[in-house]
């Protein structure tokens, strides 16, 4: 049997380094080794070779095929879990990567958001743990102002170098995003001389770097992995200078660039132009994705956009009204890919509900950039759905950052309904009834157990109608397509059987006001197809 070593950076779950039976297979340029399905050490769950694969390699379709069959096996065994390729792993708790936490907040500094400097660095944690990596401890400071070279102050470094020493601790994340130069100080600061005289080298890193760590393990779809490539390279490329600073100390200071420096260049320009070929690439894929929600524009079936905090239970809704079967746990961004299903409302009105990835605060700015198409899932919707998990403690807060993305997103003016999910998880359930009521669009439900579900679509229903745009139009015998739509998706008030064509006044939502008004059989009305009636409640926090 093959034996292949594979390093915890290879297989994050697998922890130190582990030897591990594989499956061998030949592809162009070298030998590429697939884990087998038995004689796995204990604890440690099929997991995936990081050999190179040529992707034009016949062999790289056979090395896939394995790869899918084993992903197929720990899935059976794990339950339907969704997993990204290369990451389908569950490691013993004890032989996961071993982590610290670091939080630090501006004493004064009027924060962005609401979210208090416990309650965030608890979050980190969940993070990390969505990550498969296991919280030694964590650490906390209020800053007077940020330091410079190391972020936090240098009595605060010692005591993480204490903690770190300790607790056998692998890797430090920060909660806030550091500067290059700070994670090389820190990096070195925090590293120490074991006892065996041998250097133990801690990495450094920050709650951006987590969270592109996550998306890359979860990404499913080829345009969802290559959004997280193309966020990971940029996020990279400002921050390499900590790779090669070694090479400029071999080389002396001086006039003349050092080695390093030179590397650093090279490395920038292949990052950029890998950068530039994943856009590419991306382009291409979005191509085909355009078309298909090109082609569900010309159905004028309205789209309810599920947005909300990560973990607030916008899968779990999704499934109970419409049986999507989509992943919902209890984790920090489960749902990365969005995904759209059908549902009726009374009346026999239709509409698409579409899951989308969740929002976190401190959201990075890169993820947002990437994952802009995937939210356009959002920006082209008629309607928001605002799922809030109203029994978390920073519920408000949480709110607040979606909104914020939101505003971000340019969709402040769409119709948002709100709905305060896990109703039945909280304390005062009553109380927060009562609340609600007082709040316009506001229901408060539970995905779980079907609470509040009813009075949920009977509000998109009122909302969508409420929406309509009352029009007059003349369709011609030829159209009958688009008679039906109205028929199906707007209110028919009257209908004229004439000689030119069917004269119709109706109540149509805005996406078939822009049909008829293109079409040319618009004659009346249609004006306000955009707005939705008195325009508040749009971007009101809790
Ligand atoms: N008690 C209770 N738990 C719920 C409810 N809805 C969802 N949950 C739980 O909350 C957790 C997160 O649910 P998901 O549906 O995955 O949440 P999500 O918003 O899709 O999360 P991401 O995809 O990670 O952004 C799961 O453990 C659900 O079982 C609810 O109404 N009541
Ligand atoms: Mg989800």
């Amino acid at each position: 049997m093959r034996q292949a070593v594979l390093t915890s950076r290879q297989c994050p779950g697998l922890g130190r380094r582990a030897s591990v039976p594989c499956l061998p297979l030949r592809a162009r340029g070298g030998v590429a080794s697939v884990p087998r399905r038995d004689g796995w050490p204990s604890g440690v769950k099929p997991l995936v070779c990081a050999a190179r694969v040529s992707e034009e390699s016949d062999l790289a379709a056979e090395f896939e095929a394995a790869l899918a069959q084993q992903q197929g096996l720990a899935r059976q065994q794990q339950g339907p879990r969704q997993r990204g390729r290369g990451a389908a792993i569950e490691a013993n708790p004890d032989e996961r990567e071993r982590v610290f936490l670091v939080g630090a907040a501006v004493k004064g500094e009027a924060r962005r958001h609401a979210y208090g400097l416990e309650e965030s660095v608890e979050e980190l944690g969940r993070l990390a743990e969505a990550a498969g990596l296991r919280v030694m401890g964590s650490t906390q400071q209020m800053l007077e102002a940020p330091n410079m070279s190391t972020y936090i102050g240098s009595g605060k470094v010692a005591e993480v170098a204490t903690a770190v020493a300790a607790l056998d601790v692998e890797t430090v994340i920060f909660d806030d995003e550091l500067s290059p130069g700070q994670l090389r100080n820190l990096e070195r600061q925090l590293s120490s001389t074991g006892p065996d005289g041998l250097p133990t080298t801690v990495r450094v890193c920050d709650r951006t770097a987590l969270i592109l760590d996550i998306f890359s393990q979860r990404a499913q779809t080829r345009e969802g992995q290559l959004q997280v490539l193309l966020a990971q390279t940029e996020y990279q490329l400002p921050r390499l200078t900590r790779m090669w600073t070694h090479l400029d100390r071999v080389g002396g200071g001086g006039q003349v660039k050092g080695a390093g420096e030179k590397q650093i260049e090279i490395d920038k320009r292949l990052l950029r132009d890998r950068a530039a070929a994943l856009r590419r690439e991306l382009e291409s894929v979005r191509g085909h994705r355009r078309q298909y929600r090109d082609r569900r524009a010309a159905t004028p079936i309205p789209v309810v956009g599920i947005c909300g905090y990560t973990n607030a239970g916008k899968s779990t809704l999704l499934n109970t009204l419409t049986g999507a079967g989509v992943l919902a746990e209890d984790q920090l961004f489960a749902t990365l890919d969005p995904t759209t299903r059908r549902l009726r409302l009374k009346g026999n009105k239709e509409i698409l509900l579409s899951d989308t990835v969740g929002f976190i605060q401190k959201l990075p700015t890169e993820l947002v950039a990437a994952f802009r198409a995937t939210l356009e899932e959002i920006r082209d919707a008629s309607m928001l759905l605002h799922v809030v998990d109203i029994s978390h403690p920073s519920a408000a807060a949480q709110s607040e950052a979606v909104l914020q993305v939101l505003e971000e997103l340019g969709v402040e003016g769409m119709p948002l309904i709100t709905a305060w999910n896990k109703i039945d998880a909280t304390a005062n359930p009553d109380e927060i009834r009562r609340i609600a009521a007082q709040r316009k669009r506001t229901v408060c439900i539970s995905g779980r157990t079907g609470e509040g579900l009813p009075q949920l679509l009977e509000l998109i229903g009122r909302e969508l109608e409420a929406a309509m745009v009352e029009v007059t139009a003349m369709l011609p015998y030829s159209a009958g397509e688009l008679l039906n739509d109205v028929h199906t998706t707007g209110r028919v008030r009257s209908e004229e059987y004439t000689a030119e064509g069917v004269l119709v006044q109706a109540a149509a939502p805005p996406s078939l006001v822009g049909r008829l008004r293109y079409g040319g059989y618009l004659l009346e009305g249609g004006d306000g197809a955009a707005s939705d009636g008195d325009g508040e409640d749009e971007v009101t926090v809790l």
